[in-house]
């Protein structure tokens, strides 16, 4: 049967991060982006986030790329072509090249839509088996290695199942040493975002001694050979994130041996149904998988909640509770973590509720599109 999909709602959201994250490339505060909802007609709503930033220093997307590709191809297109079953997005998308951000946002509300019209929940959607997930924290760049060292504490008082520290050039060797001085047993990675070149190997190799569950991205995204050669030189397990984009991505590292573990967002790579293929195909092939964050709010969480439920899913996410970066989320109730666990919800769909005051507060602009007003659109 069909998922009748009658109006599809964007909603241009802004909101202010309690406080900056800084990576190796910059900082943010102001967060926009975009909340999908589909409405079937019925009584039901499919909601999704995007998560691309407002400048294209992570991904080539943005906010402004991303509005773009949905209001005039993804949505207009997909209000022509019902579809019977979310994983059949994937495939109406492919016509258009990459913009995995858009049509990920597109592709988690027809499966929250979906799960609802179903009356199950998201995870169990997609195959999840889990009831609770592990969260881990990403902490940003800070201005010095003590005030690091205390927000690490803050965080591993919470119960935090592992912390992410963001390392550059200049802020790396010295400031981990520290940090695992300080907390000897705490499990800690870091990510470079692609600070690296394949000329700092001896230095990166100095991360070995430090026990670290993994080094994220150290090298540029279309690196995969280079990461292959680092990766016979150090210990310490390297992690692809952004040169992850698809399984295609995965299959070719994989192969090379460019990485033992894989981050999977999943607007980067488009979607759910490809996360899932993901997460499928690193499972035969013993690489574990966590799920990466995007300074998500309320309703991307609750996306990265469901498909941790996943089974190989096997390393803390970075699913933190909503209250990591907002003073009020757009869902309730909000996510939270007691003692580094997510207890994942049990009502149909993404399992947390809108919260309409939120999400008319911080919206900026609203449109609303049926097959009646969009301009059709052929290949
Ligand atoms: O959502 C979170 O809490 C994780 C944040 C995080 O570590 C990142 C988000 C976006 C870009 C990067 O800076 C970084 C990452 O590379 O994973
Ligand atoms: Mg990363």
């Amino acid at each position: 049967m069909l998922i009748p999909i009658e109006k599809v709602i964007l909603h241009k959201v802004r909101m202010k991060m309690k406080t900056p994250f800084k990576n190796s490339f910059g900082s943010v505060q102001e967060k926009e982006f975009f909340i999908v909802e589909l409405a079937d007609g019925r009584e039901h709503r499919g909601f999704g986030e995007s998560v691309a930033f407002s400048s294209p220093w992570y991904t080539e997307e943005t906010v402004g790329t991303t509005e773009h590709i949905m209001n005039d191809f993804l949505v207009p297109f997909l209000l022509q072509n019902p579809v019977s079953h979310p994983r059949e997005v994937t495939k109406l998308f492919d016509v258009i090249r990459r913009n995995n951000m858009a049509k990920a946002a597109i592709e988690g509300a027809v499966w929250d839509l979906y799960a609802k019209r179903e009356g199950i929940t998201l995870a169990k959607a997609l195959g999840g088996e889990k009831n609770t997930v592990e969260a881990g924290i990403s902490i940003g760049i800070q201005p010095s290695i003590k005030e690091l060292l205390t927000v690490i504490g803050q965080y591993a008082a919470k119960g935090y199942k592992r912390v992410k520290i963001k390392i550059k050039p200049g802020w790396d060797i010295e400031v981990i040493k520290q940090v695992r001085e300080a907390y000897p047993e705490l499990p800690i990675m870091a990510d470079a975002n692609s600070a690296y070149t394949l000329a700092d190997i001896e230095h990166l190799k100095k991360l070995d001694e430090f026990g670290l569950m993994m080094i994220e991205q150290p090298l540029g995204q279309e690196d995969l050979l280079n990461h292959a050669k680092l990766q016979k030189e150090i210990e310490t397990p390297v992690c692809l994130d952004e040169s992850i984009h698809s399984l295609d991505d995965v299959k070719n590292a994989i192969a090379l041996g460019s990485c033992k573990v894989i981050n999977i967002k999943i607007g980067r790579v488009g979607g759910l149904e490809e996360a899932k293929k993901i997460h499928d195909y690193c499972m035969e092939h013993n690489i574990p998988v966590w799920c990466g964050g995007m300074l998500e709010a309320g309703v991307g969480r609750a996306h990265n909640i469901a498909v941790s439920t996943l089974q190989n899913f096997v390393l803390p996410g970075d699913t933190a509770g909503s209250s990591r970066y907002w003073e009020k989320d757009i869902i309730e109730p909000e996510v939270t973590v007691i003692d580094g666990i997510i207890n994942v919800p049990d009502s149909p769909g993404i399992g947390y509720n809108i919260n309409r005051a939120a999400l008319e507060k911080f919206t900026m602009n609203k449109k609303e599109f049926t097959l009646e007003n969009i301009h059709p659109i052929q290949f």
